[in-house]
């Protein structure tokens, strides 16, 4: 039994989270500035809800878990929706999905099928349509009272000005959501900073600060799209279910998502929201989640509705990609090319599943562009594979403390002068024997789209040039068993499988060396392009910055660049040492004798020992061919861990197959 003193403590906390959450509501709904991120506010909406569920007395019927949204403004005249609409109801896992869908069959006494789609992360409007002509368009406000935002509403491409039909409703009233594409959002973004002024925290609020414009002309310089999913009220005509009332939106030209699935059952619907997580980068807008609503409109009536959210449909949130933190601190880092970046020491917070403990800041005119101080509270964004970063601060909750980031003018690395050429946005290191140059230098060149040296990381790149075992990329291949034997946790099976990739990588294809080269401004697809032109290092080292720009998809800068790097008496010894090493400094690829030329190989699944990379160049260092499909050609199946269909047909072509060990046996005795 609680007692009186927890009631009353119970009440008190009640009365903090309501004033907390009506001063976000205010800043999300009204100003579109929220200082919270959505989850964080979602906590505290949760920590209110169990407490009312603990004390039922304390509900009152304007807390915030009662109500939707926020009371408009008096910036737009009010309109009354024909109907209430209300929020949903949120799920964050499978098993909060079946409670919910437990519930459904417990009031209806039988199953039915669903619609699932994607939850739009965008801002609510309820759209008219008299006689089939567009009449008014209005945000969701507090669910019965928005505000009329009809003129910006026009300026969506998207809004038809008449129905396409010849028999348009009386009365039409849907829902749908407005939202900014992701690039619009960014682009916004972009402008507002350059003009000083303050950043949207994310696309969301983005449209719902374009959309509550006051000038149309300044809405219609934004592409702002819509889908609808609902309907309010539609006159002299019914629909037996929700598909085929979107069925409907969709023939008289009301653009609905075409992500939304008709999903017969709960397995259904769980594979659909899975297919919609993955997807959920690829999309051109964000999505918060899916929204899963009964399909028969026989049963959502049945269902009804609680004060503030329906009960025949659920919002299934995904975890969310945003949080706010403090910015503790901006430090720099050195790369390969001697750029001095900016990044953010956050004060730890968990986004996405993982704990951000730092945030890339690009460079010194983004952190200006973006207004953020040293100390500021930030939004951060981790989306899927992304790196991690600052999308905006939060001027609004500043105490005065904060300060500006100034480059520094020393490089942290080796104390050099850091210069910043003018007219470009980044500031370097020019001193070639930096450190940490050095680091970047050698980690790039055995990267996967470089040299391709497993093993070859951080740690260990780091470990082997603090004990001077390196100074530069090319030293890597004059390693030695007994230099490796030194190194923190190098067993004698890790130092052979590193002797190993660095073995494989000296017969690269030579664009991968040039880009692991790290040439200024020589990409991937630059260097593709000038090994094709010249076909071996040492035509590239002599060619003239003319000769080099002439190559199609080259330019000047990349030509002078390459120029700059090849003078440096640093490249020229650097090109000795890969020689000497034995690296292949040529095109040619094809043709090597060896003995195992005119045999063809297929590889299949994944090797335990080397990549499928080294694999491939140690069978055309020995004159080998690899191919990607079996044929009655392929002489040599190479079966690696969970081999896929090749295995199969090569059996039945009579293929020669080789496990790992096999295969490792014929590379050490090809004659044999
Ligand atoms: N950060 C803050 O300070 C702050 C403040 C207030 C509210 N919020 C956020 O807003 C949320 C509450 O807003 P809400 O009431 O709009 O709830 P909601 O956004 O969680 O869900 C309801 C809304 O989803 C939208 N929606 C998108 N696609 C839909 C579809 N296919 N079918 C049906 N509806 C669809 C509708 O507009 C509907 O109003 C909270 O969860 C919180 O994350 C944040
Ligand atoms: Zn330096």
């Amino acid at each position: 039994m609680p007692s009186d003193e927890d009631l009353a403590r119970a009440r008190v906390r009640a009365d903090e989270l309501r004033a907390a959450i009506a001063h976000h509501d205010y800043r999300y709904h009204v100003l579109a500035a929220p200082e919270i991120s959505d989850a964080e506010y979602d906590e505290v909406v949760r920590e209110l809800e169990s407490i009312e569920t603990t004390y039922p007395e304390l509900i009152t019927p304007d807390s915030p878990t009662q109500r939707v949204g926020a009371p408009p403004e008096a910036l737009f005249a009010p309109v009354r929706h024909s109907d209430r609409l209300l929020s949903l109801d949120n799920v964050f896992d499978d098993a909060e999905l079946d409670a919910w869908y437990d519930r459904v069959r417990r009031a209806l006494g039988r199953d039915v099928d669903l619609v699932t789609e994607p939850k739009i992360d965008g801002v609510s409007v309820a759209v008219v349509y008299e006689g089939g002509r567009y009449l008014r368009g209005a945000t969701r406000g507090d669910g019965t009272v928005g505000e009329d935002v009809t003129q910006n509403l026009r300026t969506l491409r998207a809004l038809p000005a008449r129905l396409r039909t010849e028999d348009p409703p009386a009365w039409l009233e849907v829902r749908g959501e407005v939202f900014l594409p992701i690039a619009a959002f960014d682009r916004i973004n972009e402008d507002l900073g350059q003009q000083g002024k303050p950043l949207f925290a994310n696309p969301r609020n983005a449209a719902a600060g374009t959309l509550r414009q006051k000038d149309p002309a300044v809405t219609a310089r934004r592409p702002l799209d819509i889908y609808f999913h609902g309907l309010v009220r539609i006159e002299g005509r019914t629909f037996a279910t929700h598909f085929e009332m979107l069925d409907y939106l969709r023939d008289v030209g009301l653009r609905v998502h075409p992500r939304s699935a008709r999903t017969p059952d709960l397995d259904a619907v769980k594979a659909e929201v899975r297919r919609l997580a993955e997807d959920r980068h690829s999309l051109p807008h964000e999505i918060d989640g899916a929204v899963v609503k009964v399909n028969p409109l026989a049963a959502e009536i049945e269902l009804g509705t609680t004060a503030k959210a329906p009960r025949w449909a659920v919002a299934y949130k995904l975890p969310a990609e945003e949080r706010t933190t403090k910015l503790l601190d901006i430090r720099v880092n050195v790369g390969r090319t001697g750029a001095v970046t900016p990044f953010a020491i956050l004060e730890p917070v968990r986004v996405g599943g993982v704990t951000l403990q730092m945030a890339t800041l690009h460079n010194e005119s983004e952190i200006a562009r973006k207004g953020i101080l040293i100390g500021d509270t930030v939004v951060v964004r981790r989306a899927g594979d992304v790196i991690p970063e600052v999308v905006a601060p939060i001027p609004s909750v500043r105490t005065g403390a904060e300060r500006p980031f100034h480059m520094p003018t020393v490089c942290p690395a080796c104390g050099g002068p850091v210069v910043r050429p003018e007219g470009e946005a980044v500031a370097r290191c020019p001193n070639l024997d930096c450190p940490a140059q050095a680091l970047e230098r050698v980690v790039h060149f055995a990267s996967r789209g470089a040299m391709d040296i497993e093993h070859l990381g951080y740690a260990t790149a780091q470990a082997l040039l603090d004990r001077g075992l390196i100074r530069g990329p090319s030293d890597v291949f004059f390693l030695t068993e007994a230099d490796l034997a030194g190194l923190p946790g190098y067993k004698e099976r890790s130092i052979r499988n590193l002797l190993a990739a660095i073995e494989a990588a000296k017969d690269r294809p030579l664009d991968r060396l040039l880009y692991g080269l790290g040439i200024r401004h020589v990409g991937a697809t630059a260097a593709r392009r000038l090994a094709d032109a010249f076909g071996s290092l040492d035509a590239i080292a002599r060619a003239s910055v003319e000769d080099i720009a002439a190559v199609e998809g080259v330019g000047p800068t990349i030509g002078r660049a390459v120029r700059e790097a090849f003078d440096r008496p640093a490249t020229q010894a650097l090109v000795e040492d890969l020689r000497r090493a034995g690296v292949r400094l040529t095109e040619e690829r094809k043709g090597t004798e060896g003995p195992l030329s005119g045999k063809t190989f297929v590889i299949t699944g994944t090797l335990a020992g080397m990549s499928r990379e080294a694999a491939k160049a140690r069978i055309e260092a020995l004159g080998g061919k690899v191919t990607s499909s079996v044929s009655s050609r392929t002489n040599y199946l190479v079966v690696g861990e969970g081999p896929g269909s090749k295995l199969e047909k090569a059996e039945k072509l009579g293929v020669r197959i080789l496990d790992e060990a096999q295969f490792l046996e014929l590379l050490a005795k090809p004659g044999a």
